[in-house]
């Protein structure tokens, strides 16, 4: 069973899909920790975002440590979501995440272009959503946690500049696949988006099973 959730930045996605992998016995790829990681090798080696050629080279993901705090700063997310718009850099990510995806018994996968590009196939599609405020307070919060705090102002100035980019790109744009199920957080806890993910997904399966 291939399982696609995708939505905006800090919208509850990640957890959302490992408590669906969990559930479910299923592996778990969080596909922005690929942009992610160029974005930080790009940033280390003095790379400059506004080269293609450049960011390219980054998408090499030998040696990565994806346990790394600093992929999920507010620098690699805002370097990664601009990364993410050249064609060449989503092309050069695109074969492990179906790799990934397509693996015997299946996967869970989260991102922006899960249900419509890496995986229109799947078997469950969700697109998670939230307001911009609500997911800026999370970022804000999960950033302080983190050690990283920055000003709600520019959290939330972030959130908007990235949903811009991520929406407005030509190439596998965040979009709401057609067959997806949309799930807003907005005013749900982590338990209650996690049941209703959970429902959502035997839902769409069992309607799959039954055709
Ligand atoms: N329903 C919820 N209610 C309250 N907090 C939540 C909820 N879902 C997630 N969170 C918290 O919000 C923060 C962001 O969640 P998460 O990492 O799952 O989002 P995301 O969409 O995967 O983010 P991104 O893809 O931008 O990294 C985390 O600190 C998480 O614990
Ligand atoms: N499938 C994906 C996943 C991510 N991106 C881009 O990476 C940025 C960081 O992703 P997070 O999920 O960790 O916030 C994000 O803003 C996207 O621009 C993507 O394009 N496709």
């Amino acid at each position: 069973m291939i399982i696609a959730v995708d939505g905006p930045a800090a919208s509850g996605k990640g957890t959302i899909a490992r408590a669906l992998a969990r559930h479910f016995g299923l592996p778990h790829l969080d596909t922005g920790l690929l942009y992610r990681a160029a974005a930080l090798r790009l940033l280390r080696t003095g790379g400059n975002p506004a080269s293609e050629e450049q960011a390219v080279a980054a998408c090499d993901m030998t040696g990565i440590d994806f346990a790394d705090p600093e992929l999920k700063s507010e620098a690699a997310g805002g370097v990664a979501s601009r990364i993410s718009a050249y064609p060449a850099v989503r092309a050069a990510l695109v074969e492990r995440q179906r790799r990934f995806a397509e693996q015997p018994g299946g996967a869970v996968l989260d991102g922006r272009d899960i249900g419509t590009v890496i995986a229109p196939n799947a078997d469950a599609k969700l697109f998670v959503t939230a307001s911009p405020e609500v997911r800026a307070r999370r970022r804000f919060d999960e950033l302080e946690r983190l050690g990283m705090p920055l000003p709600f102002a520019d959290v939330l100035a972030d959130i908007e500049a990235r949903d811009a980019r991520d929406r407005n790109r030509p190439t596998a744009p965040l979009a709401q696949a057609e067959d997806a199920y949309l799930l807003d957080t907005s005013s749900l806890g982590v338990e209650g988006a996690i049941a209703e993910a959970i429902a959502a997904v035997t839902a769409a399966t069992a309607t799959a099973a039954g055709r």
